[in-house]
């Protein structure tokens, strides 16, 4: 067991790494996970005990270098090795090696991520009702009768005026209206603009909506008597582009991809109905009342508000963007965006600089407000990929569903790496890998770095083998060409929103079947364009934004032109309650 380097945590709640036990700048530490340097001392961000670390978790990349994250993927291992004086030492072992030099070790690794979270959710019980008395009378026990007696009492005494309380509430059938305990608060789930992490649900993962109020009375039946109060519908607010599940069977509830869209994922309890009862000596059977009663042999059961339901959820963010920028560590692709939209990312010339998802606009409409940047195509640069990525390795999976929602996609190669060629291969076969509909969309290859002269002198040469490299659709007979992209027109013309969602799920837990293995970059879509670019520099910039519109206008007015399948209405799917009145 190799020994890299130790730390040492103080209790269980801090971690301090001593200083020279890591090169400066090797440790990427996110902001939300409250850590500003490796250097300084870090409180409450991290745990290790026995050697599992529960909150903060270490990314190890191939290279050896160390990364903080909320994500629970690892390369290496972290063990907790003997305590001296109450401080556990722990230390970084290699377990494996390198995925990149030795594909043939690649396998399935568990992974979860920061942007999906199970969650519950519980909805309100509804209130309970109440067992009213039937007004005007008594439930008393009668005196026992004497013949005779009672009259000649009745009629000496004064005749008791009868309060006056208005008529009892009826429905429009005549039966009385009894008062109901509220329903209980629904749980609804909002695709918000303002929210854009799912890890606050990682923070509190339990909902629980209000309870309705019962009926507040009891004694005779009054028009007074209201129904309980209804519980609040709790409304979570969560990012766009979030897909919710049920955790048991995996079923799709909603893909709340606009903001403003909304699922109910777990109705309120139905609020509990009151019953009537009849003095002893005028006893008739409750359904003569008229009233919507539930008979059953223990009348009182029936009064309660029915318990709300209690759902798991598994929620999870797809980035919502229009183009995505795909390549091999370091290949430049955060610089590239900061160069062509607003986006600040963060950029650094160590690999896994990106370990979320970066957004940027591109300039749209010059007209509007915003001088056109609301408007505009969404632009996602994501975490470099690596050879094994559609395994697990590297930050791979984590991020390559986020591709989903793409329509176009930018493949960002260093022209200045050792082999351009050989890195362009691998970020086609790790797409292909992962969903073959991914290599089946419209793609710039972008040579970057143009400004170092190794990169100038291959660009011609790079450029024309990219451009052939795979399946021209133009000169396709559009039969085949449709046929190469059936499942991206599958996805468009899908009847049903849920069935095409858990298909694409099927396809990305799936990837490439076995047989499909032989299949490389030659029997792949070919680029639309390969671009030159330098991003340090601000090189080429204009004709790449010529070329993603384009791209964009193209696929546009391609879907346009598909005649959209009718949609078939949905059958009316009304039980009526199953209650005896
Ligand atoms: N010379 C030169 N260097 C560049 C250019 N574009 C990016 N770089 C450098 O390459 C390094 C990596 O750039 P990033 O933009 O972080 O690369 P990335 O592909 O986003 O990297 P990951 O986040 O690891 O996937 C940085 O040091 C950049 O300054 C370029 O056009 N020319």
């Amino acid at each position: 067991m190799e020994t890299l380097f130790s730390f040492s945590t103080v209790g269980v709640e801090s971690l301090h790494i001593p200083s020279g036990s890591l090169p400066s700048g090797k440790l990427n530490a996110p902001s939300w996970a409250g850590l500003s340097s490796h250097r300084t001392q870090v409180p409450h961000a991290f745990r290790c005990a026995s050697g599992v670390c529960t909150r903060t978790v270490l990314i190890i990349d191939s290279q050896w270098r160390l990364f903080l994250t909320g994500a629970f993927l690892t390369e290496g291992r972290l063990v907790a090795r003997a305590s001296e004086r109450g401080r556990a030492v722990c230390a970084l072992t290699k377990t494996r090696p390198s995925a990149v030099d030795e594909p043939e070790n690649l396998e399935k690794e568990a992974h979860k991520y920061f942007d999906q979270v199970v969650i519950t959710a519980r909805s309100g019980d509804g209130g309970h009702g109440s067992v009213l008395e039937m007004p005007g009378s008594t439930l008393r026990p009668l005196p026992p009768k004497v013949y005779g007696q009672r009259k000649r009492d009745e009629k000496d005494k004064p005749a008791k005026k009868e309060k006056k309380t208005g008529a009892l509430k009826r429905t429009s059938d005549g039966s009385l209206l009894l008062p109901m305990g509220g329903h209980g608060g629904d749980v609804i789930l909002v695709a918000d603009e303002t929210v854009d992490t799912l890890l606050d649900f990682h923070k509190k993962k339990r909902y629980n909506a209000k309870r309705g109020s019962n009926v507040d009375a009891s004694g005779p039946l009054t028009p007074m008597l209201r129904d309980g109060a209804n519980g609040l519908t709790l409304r979570i607010p969560v990012p766009v582009g979030t897909v919710v599940k049920r955790k048991r069977g995996g079923k799709l509830l909603a893909d709340l991809a606009r903001s403003g869209d909304q699922v109910t994922v777990a109705r309120g309890g139905r609020g509990g109905i009151s019953m009537l009862e009849h003095p002893r000596n005028n006893r008739r059977p409750l359904k003569n009342v008229g009233a919507p009663i539930m008979t059953d042999p223990d009348d009182k059961v029936l009064t309660l508000g029915s318990t709300g339901e209690e759902v798991q959820l598994e929620l999870t963010l797809r980035v919502v963007a229009d183009v995505g920028l795909v390549g091999l560590p370091n290949a430049g692709k955060s610089s590239l965006l900061a160069a062509v939209t607003r986006a600040k990312p963060e950029i650094a010339d160590y690999p896994f600089t990106t370990l979320m998802p970066n957004l940027g606009r591109l300039e749209g409409n010059k007209d509007t407000d915003d001088g056109g940047f609301a408007s505009g195509p969404t632009l996602a640069d994501l975490p470099g990929l690596i050879k094994g990525a559609h395994l697990g390795k590297g930050l791979g999976r984590m991020f390559l569903r986020h591709l989903r929602r793409t329509r176009l996609l930018i493949h960002v190669v260093d022209a200045a790496a050792e082999d351009p060629i050989r890195d362009y291969r691998v970020l086609r076969e790790e797409l292909y890998f992962y969903n073959p509909d991914y290599v089946s969309r419209p793609h710039i290859v972008v040579l970057n770095k143009l400004d170092l002269a190794q990169a100038q002198e291959r660009f011609e040469n790079l450029r024309e083998t990219i451009s052939f490299l795979g399946v021209n659709m133009e000169s396709l007979p559009s039969k085949d060409a449709s046929n190469a992209l059936t499942s991206l027109e599958e996805r468009e013309n899908s009847s049903t929103e849920p069935s095409e969602m858990e298909q694409d799920d099927e396809a990305e837990r799936k990837g490439a079947s076995k047989d499909d293995e032989e299949q490389t970059v030659e029997n792949f879509r070919r680029p639309v364009s390969v671009v030159g670019t330098s991003a340090r520099q601000g090189l080429g910039m204009d004709e790449l934004l010529r070329e993603i519109r384009v791209a964009l206008e193209k696929e546009d007015a391609r879907v346009k032109r598909k005649p959209k399948q009718k949609k078939e209405p949905k059958p009316l799917l009304y039980k009526a309650p199953q209650w005896q009145i």
